[in-house]
């Protein structure tokens, strides 16, 4: 059976992106919007010209700032970012409507306690049934309509199942997956990579640096997903490999581009002041080294991001520090 009715809470662009999906797969969608002047303005529009520019939203698309009313749905697709996820989940716990599953749109860890979401949701919502969605997807490009495949995560296969069929249509294609560690850890760790690489190209070190800086960031996010309970193979699949691929070559991430400025020499506050839009990689990047040392995983490359990024750690000397490291076989 398809899901009838589907929530998104948050219209930013990924938000805007999967109430498309979920029109799109037949699904009767409500997009919310925590400031009830964007739910407005995009129910009069037809357009979130603030996220999503120039994607005209259908008719039955229902915006809503009534978050009460917003929870009222067969499922709800969290789409805001990961470090309000807490306080989304406290909100909405009296609100819950029995049986309705929460699907993890957001790709990111708690800062404070380096939890991943499902972690936070069994201490937050407890009882309420996690999925995550993700894998290689710019919102603009599914808003487009552009051939897409991702990865749906949950213990629950038969969860798993009712999301895919509910969410798919002719140019999504999404693939399932029971790992929902793996697929959790890979979808917010590839963002520091993300800033990695474009802390590379921004500085003009040239596309072998990365080429590197994505083959070893696999490498160190894969160890510390198997250090976390995950699947090898999710790593390598759309949610690992395919999602750092995409989000490591294109300024259009936005974890990217942020790179890119601060390797041209922009500092990280200068660029967070500018931007309405959420880079995850910085503020996740810390939460994934405080999880890679209570586990015990090696990871020299995040922990360069995150020198640079809160520890006033300069891109030369980063840069020098990981090319210098004792030879070792790869693995
Ligand atoms: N964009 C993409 O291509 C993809 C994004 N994602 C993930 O989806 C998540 C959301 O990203 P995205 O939609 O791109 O976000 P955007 O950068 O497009 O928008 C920022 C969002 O954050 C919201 N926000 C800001 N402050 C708060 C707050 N205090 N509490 C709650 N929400 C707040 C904004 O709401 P407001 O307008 O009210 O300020 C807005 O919805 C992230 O985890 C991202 O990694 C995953 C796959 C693809
Ligand atoms: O996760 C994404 C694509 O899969 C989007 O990446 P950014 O948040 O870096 O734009």
């Amino acid at each position: 059976m398809t899901l009838a009715q589907v929530s998104v809470i948050g219209a930013g662009a990924w938000g805007t992106a999967l109430a498309l999906i979920a029109t799109r797969g037949g699904c009767r969608a409500f997009l919310h919007a925590r400031r009830p002047e964007l739910a407005a303005t995009i129910a009069a529009t037809r357009c979130n010209a603030a996220y999503l520019p120039d994607i005209e939203l259908p008719a039955e698309l229902a915006v809503t700032a009534d978050f009460a009313a917003a929870l009222d749905a067969d499922a709800v697709l969290y789409a805001q970012p990961a470090q309000h996820f807490r306080a989304f989940c406290q909100k909405a716990r009296p609100l819950w409507r029995i049986g309705a599953p929460l699907v993890l749109c957001a790709k990111g860890i708690e800062q404070e306690s380096g939890l991943l979401l499902h972690e936070i949701a069994a201490e937050a919502l407890p009882g309420v049934a996690v999925a995550a969605l993700s894998g290689p997807s710019f919102a603009i490009d599914v808003a487009r309509g552009l051939p897409t495949a991702i990865a749906i995560a949950a213990p629950d296969g038969a969860l798993v199942e009712r999301l895919m069929r509910s969410l798919s249509h002719g140019a999504l294609r999404p693939y399932g997956s029971e790992d929902l560690v793996g697929t959790e850890v890979a979808g917010a760790v590839k963002n520091v990579y993300a800033i990695a690489c474009g802390l590379a190209i921004g500085a003009g070190l040239g596309d072998n640096a990365r080429a590197a800086l994505i083959t070893r960031g696999l490498a160190e996010v894969t160890r510390l997903a198997l250090a976390k309970g995950g699947r090898q193979e999710t790593l390598m699949g759309l949610a690992g490999l395919g999602d750092l691929v995409l989000t490591c070559s294109s300024p259009k991430s936005r974890n990217m581009s942020l790179g890119i400025e601060m390797g041209q020499g922009r500092p990280l506050a200068d660029i967070l002041a500018g931007r309405r839009s959420v880079a995850e990689g910085v503020t996740t990047a810390p939460a994934v080294l405080a999880l890679a040392r209570q586990l015990g995983v090696e990871m020299p490359i995040a922990a360069s991001v995150e020198r640079i990024l809160h520890g006033g750690g300069s891109l030369a000397a980063e840069a020098e520090n990981l090319l210098a490291r004792p030879l070792k076989r790869e693995s």
